[in-house]
């Protein structure tokens, strides 16, 4: 069992407060949804979980603290997924998804068989098989958003960071992202952190839903308690109407104003 802990975190950009006093405790298996309206903090505290933020508070998995842990050791504890990541646009799929493994390498040693097998397999996982020899600038949105969790993947990371890792995917690779990421947390016995603008996806998958407003916890628990017609009035300024499905799961209706 893994155990990602926050205890008071906060996260300061120009003196301004973006993220504050977030506590948190998320064990293996478990999948926390993060949302919250734009600008709330959802990515700043993603990135702090990482470790590549100054922070203050504290960020750990199990007893590691991630404060001032090198990159090699951070990488093989925690896989993360930006919401914007910055490509190399002429690297081959194959490779640039092979960089996930640099953690497991020496420093002078090239992939092994193990490690060509890790990358097939996921490469396989999340049908970018078409794809190694492609370069990276080729690729559409949603294709480069595979190819960034394939790396992540690649890592065997404890710990998967996802920040809106199904934000330029059409419905059916929506879907196959989260039901291959609720697979892998099971089969892997993952931590799963995950931000998400779709209520209704955070509402099907989550074990938790964290909302965050002004860099603050509003409401964390389970999400048909979270995400209740008046939060979401309160934190989104929206109307919306919200039914529960057969498992109990909500589902999140936007409504037209005064309809
Ligand atoms: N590097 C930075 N320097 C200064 N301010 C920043 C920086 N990064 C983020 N911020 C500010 O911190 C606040 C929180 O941003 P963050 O990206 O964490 O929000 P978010 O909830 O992920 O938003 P969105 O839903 O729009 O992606 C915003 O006001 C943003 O402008």
């Amino acid at each position: 069992m893994t155990r990602l802990t926050a205890r008071g975190l906060g996260v300061r950009f120009d003196g301004v407060d973006v993220v504050t006093g977030v506590d948190l405790t998320v064990e293996s298996p478990d999948w926390l949804m993060i949302v919250g309206p734009n600008g709330a903090g959802k990515s700043s505290l993603v990135r702090a979980l990482a470790g590549l933020l100054p922070v203050s508070g504290r960020a750990a998995v199990d007893d590691v603290e991630l404060a001032g842990l090198r990159p090699r050791p951070r990488a093989r504890l925690i896989g993360y997924v930006p919401q914007a990541p910055v490509l190399p646009e002429a690297m081959p799929v194959a490779d640039y998804v092979m960089l996930g493994r640099t953690a497991h390498l020496g420093y002078f040693s090239g992939p092994r068989p193990v490690d060509r097998e890790v990358v097939g397999s996921v490469l396989d996982t999340l049908e970018l098989t078409d794809f190694t020899a492609r370069e990276l600038g080729s690729l559409s949105g949603g294709e480069r958003q595979r190819v960034t969790l394939a790396r992540a993947l690649a890592q065997e990371p404890t710990v998967l960071l996802l920040d809106e890792p199904t934000s330029a995917l059409d419905l059916g690779h929506q879907q196959q992202v989260l039901e291959l990421v609720d697979g892998l947390r099971h089969r892997h016995d993952l931590v799963v952190v995950m931000t998400v603008h779709d209520l209704t996806a955070a509402g099907q998958y989550a074990d938790r839903v964290l909302l965050l407003d002004r860099g603050a916890v509003v409401a964390d628990g389970p999400a048909a308690q979270v995400l209740t017609a008046e939060r979401i009035a309160s934190v989104y300024h929206a109307d919306v109407r919200v039914e529960v499905d057969d498992s109990g799961r909500p589902v999140v209706i936007p409504a037209r104003p005064g309809t």
